[in-house]
């Protein structure tokens, strides 16, 4: 069974478990469920360089990257840093996260957080609200075209910008919804883990221009940013190059002073 396959067959039992611990209404009487969200998507609109920095302790491709930061530093030092967001891998198994990542880096930060999941149900997204996120990812490879519609009405229903990840054209076919705020394209092969800012080329020019549009993954280089953002792109998700580092906060900071001169 390929990774794809399987996380997702994880995410299914450990979903179905926490539901059966933690009814929905639960979540729903949680502090922050009724907070005011901010918006990713009018970050990244209104950043001339909008850097989303991901909070990322290990991966599939890469296992440990970082495990010495707590999240609230590397929160905070993204935050000043001048990211116009903050990523937050919450999956345990294979990422290392968790939800209480979320509410941690809420407590530490006013950047509009984005909850890094594979979303396969509603309940995930009822959790990323009560846990402080501002937006949720979708991603067109693990979701039918019934699936993101559902889940992203869901999620804008309960105030929350909805970020759809694709990898080809035939997942962006499945995605070009009013209830989408961003389209992420994802230059790395989640099947094989193989990268490319290929990925990102080739793809730009077949998203609307109604959406903001991000690349991710793989964007190591100030040059990377450089050549992309002729393509369109307001946005640029990069975990591993700040994470690997013995600062994020840091690197960030010369990464996006290195953008501005
Ligand atoms: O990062 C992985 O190895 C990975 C493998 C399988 C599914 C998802 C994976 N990453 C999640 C992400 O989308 C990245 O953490 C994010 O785009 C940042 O990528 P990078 O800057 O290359 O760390």
């Amino acid at each position: 069974m390929n990774i794809l396959l399987r996380i997702v067959a994880d995410k299914r039992q450990e979903v179905d478990l926490r539901k059966s611990l933690i009814p929905v209404s639960q979540l729903e009487r949680s502090v922050l469920f009724n907070r005011n969200t901010l918006s990713l998507a009018l970050s990244l609109r209104s950043s001339a360089i909008g850097i989303i920095a991901e909070h990322k302790r290990r991966s599939p491709s890469k296992n440990i990257i970082n495990q010495n930061f707590t999240v609230c530093e590397v929160a905070k030092g993204y935050e000043n840093a001048g990211a116009s967001g903050l990523s937050v891998l919450t999956d345990a198994k294979y990422f290392g996260g968790s939800l209480d990542d979320l509410i941690v880096a809420r407590a530490c930060c006013n950047l509009p957080i984005l909850r890094k999941e594979f979303i396969i149900d509603t309940y995930q997204i009822t959790e990323a609200k009560a846990h402080g996120a501002d937006a949720i990812l979708l991603i067109a490879a693990i979701l039918t075209p019934k699936e993101i519609q559902h889940f992203s009405t869901f999620a804008k229903q309960l105030g929350l910008d909805v970020l759809l990840e694709i990898h080809n054209a035939q997942e962006l076919d499945k995605s070009l919804l009013p209830s989408i705020d961003i389209i992420g394209v994802n230059n790395r092969d989640l099947n094989t883990f193989t990268v490319s800012l290929e990925t990102s080329k080739t793809l730009s020019s077949l998203i609307p221009e109604e959406f903001v549009k991000i690349s991710e993954s793989g964007i190591s280089s100030i040059d990377a940013v450089k050549t992309l953002q002729p393509f369109g792109y307001k946005g640029f998700l990069i975990g591993e190059h700040f994470m690997k580092t013995d600062n994020a906060g840091q690197s960030a900071k010369a990464f996006i002073n290195q953008l501005k001169k």
